[in-house]
């Protein structure tokens, strides 16, 4: 089965309050976004890679693929309003009968078991979903106050998120709800059983200013 990676780099990160959006800026010399491309092609060399960028920004990356003689082939596309629209433009661009992991291009920490184990699980269930326990307390809040709830009911959600291309594509195949926070919410609103398979938990969204010096720290 031909294996595709879409890499969604097409965000503004207003979080990271930065002018640059924050998958460009460098982390140890080289923008966090090549971090990302290059685990995917190091750990899957014959995947083919398709990364969404931000329209305005797209002379940025191809800039910075010059300055860092950056050697790793790959397909650039325009990202959307939201999330959701960046992955279904990066859809367009991927065939029937393969599977396709989707990813954060601000995960650079992934760890090779993990992309792999998503590939065997999507190919042989149609999804699987990296997902690690938390490990602090969690309570709800309401009008009336917080109230301690069992941790051991959830699960934190990352990416990859990978599926087989039939499921995802008819499943995207549908108008944008706010509640699609990644695509395992539009797989299940497309009435599909999600898989979760274990994460790791290096493999943070960098977000927030903080979450660079943890960035430095993985490196
Ligand atoms: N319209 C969008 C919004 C987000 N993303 C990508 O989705 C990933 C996870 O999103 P998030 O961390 O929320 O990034 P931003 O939307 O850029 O951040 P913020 O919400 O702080 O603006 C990032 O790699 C981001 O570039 C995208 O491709 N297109
Ligand atoms: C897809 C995701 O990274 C899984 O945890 C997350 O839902 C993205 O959320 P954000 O609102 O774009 O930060």
């Amino acid at each position: 089965m031909q294996k595709y990676v879409i890499i969604v780099a097409g965000g503004k990160g207003s979080r990271m309050g930065t002018a640059t959006p924050k998958q460009f800026l460098e982390l140890a010399g080289k923008p966090v976004l090549m971090y990302t491309i290059e685990k995917f092609a190091h750990t899957l060399p014959t995947a083919k890679l398709i990364i969404v960028l931000p329209e305005a920004e797209i002379p940025l990356w191809e800039s910075l693929v010059k300055a860092h003689d950056f050697a790793i082939a790959h397909t650039t596309t325009a990202g959307g309003e939201t999330r959701f629209h960046s992955v279904s433009n990066g859809l367009k661009l991927v065939e029937r009968g393969g599977v396709v992991a989707i990813h954060d291009g601000v995960r650079p920490f992934v760890a090779n078991e993990v992309i792999i184990n998503s590939f065997e699980t999507a190919e042989k269930t149609g999804n699987a979903i990296a997902a690690v326990s938390l490990k602090d307390s969690i309570r709800s809040i309401s009008s009336s106050g917080s109230k301690a709830e069992d941790r051991s009911a959830f699960k934190l959600i990352q990416t990859p998120q990978t599926f087989r291309t039939d499921l995802i594509l008819d499943a995207f195949n549908t108008a944008y709800q706010p509640f699609f926070t990644d695509d395992a919410s539009v797989a299940e609103h497309a009435g599909h059983k999600v898989n979760l398979i274990e994460g790791n938990y290096e493999n943070i969204k960098i977000t927030t200013p903080e979450d660079l010096k943890v960035a430095q720290a993985f490196l």
